[in-house]
């Protein structure tokens, strides 16, 4: 790398997308990467997580399009940077360990298949991305909301394995779902997300596929930031 390329790869910024289904290890490999560029980084599902409760606590119908759209048309949804990744407020509320519970978890894909609130969405996280250098993770990232990032990488792993991940990270946080359950629940949800209508799961055209199964966190975060790199250069 000579003086110049020195240069561009301090001050260019790029827009990193990564997509995957659940307990894939988005979240973490996104912390890490937007943390070593200097990024920011959006957990797009927090966002859908924080209406998917609002809707809960008011007793909101979740299969009616209309009244979700109308409910996040009335919300103020943000994210803060925070040490340990980001921090989600809903209408001025700190939610962000709320968003984590079981119930949300078990309804979020109802709430995130409605057109409605996907239009609403994908603005605000292109709002939040503009111009800047940004890691976001979410299922449409690479096809909607970042159709022209610089970086796009479909993450998976078997479903055993990822399972296996959120049990064990269950423990930490004293929740103790059995891993068939956990397995259960996770293959639903990435039933529902592959097959809802609007924006589903799936890996954009020009995705590069990383299969996390037999790699480390270091490693999978490795090959993200070498990726990039060869972009910045
Ligand atoms: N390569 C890896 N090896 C081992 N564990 C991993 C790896 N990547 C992530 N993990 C762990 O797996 C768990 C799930 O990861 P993470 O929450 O980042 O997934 P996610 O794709 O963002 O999930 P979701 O979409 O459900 O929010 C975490 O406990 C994380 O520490
Ligand atoms: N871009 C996105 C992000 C998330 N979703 C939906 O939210 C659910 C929760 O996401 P997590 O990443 O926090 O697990 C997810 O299962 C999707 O239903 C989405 O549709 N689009």
């Amino acid at each position: 790398m000579n003086t110049y390329d020195e240069v561009t790869f301090l001050t260019k910024s790029i827009q990193i997308a990564l997509d995957g289904p659940a307990a894939a290890g988005k979240s973490t490999i996104a912390k890490i990467v937007a943390e070593q560029l200097g990024y920011i980084y959006i957990d797009t599902g927090a966002m859908y997580r924080a209406i998917t409760l609002k809707a809960l606590n008011e007793g909101i119908d979740l299969s009616d399009n209309k009244a979700a759209g109308e409910l996040l048309a009335k919300t103020a949804i943000d994210l803060q940077p925070s040490e340990n990744g980001q921090l989600v407020f809903l209408d001025q509320q700190n939610v962000t360990e709320a968003i984590r519970s079981q119930e949300v978890t078990g309804s979020v894909s109802e709430m995130a298949a409605h057109e409605s609130v996907r239009l609403q969405m994908v603005k605000l996280q292109q709002q939040l991305a503009e111009g800047r250098g940004v890691v976001m993770d979410g299922r449409d990232i690479g096809t909607d909301v970042l159709p022209k990032a610089e970086l796009k990488v479909f993450m998976s792993a078997s479903v055993e394995e990822r399972a296996r991940r959120r049990f064990e990270e269950n423990k930490k946080r004293n929740i103790h779902t059995p891993l068939e359950e956990l397995q259960g629940e996770i293959a639903k949800r990435d039933q529902m997300d592959s097959e809802r209508e609007v924006s589903p799961l799936r890996q954009a055209d020009d995705a590069i596929y990383l299969d996390t199964t037999s790699l480390t966190i270091r490693e999978a975060a490795a090959e993200i930031l070498r990726l990039a790199g060869e972009r910045l250069s």
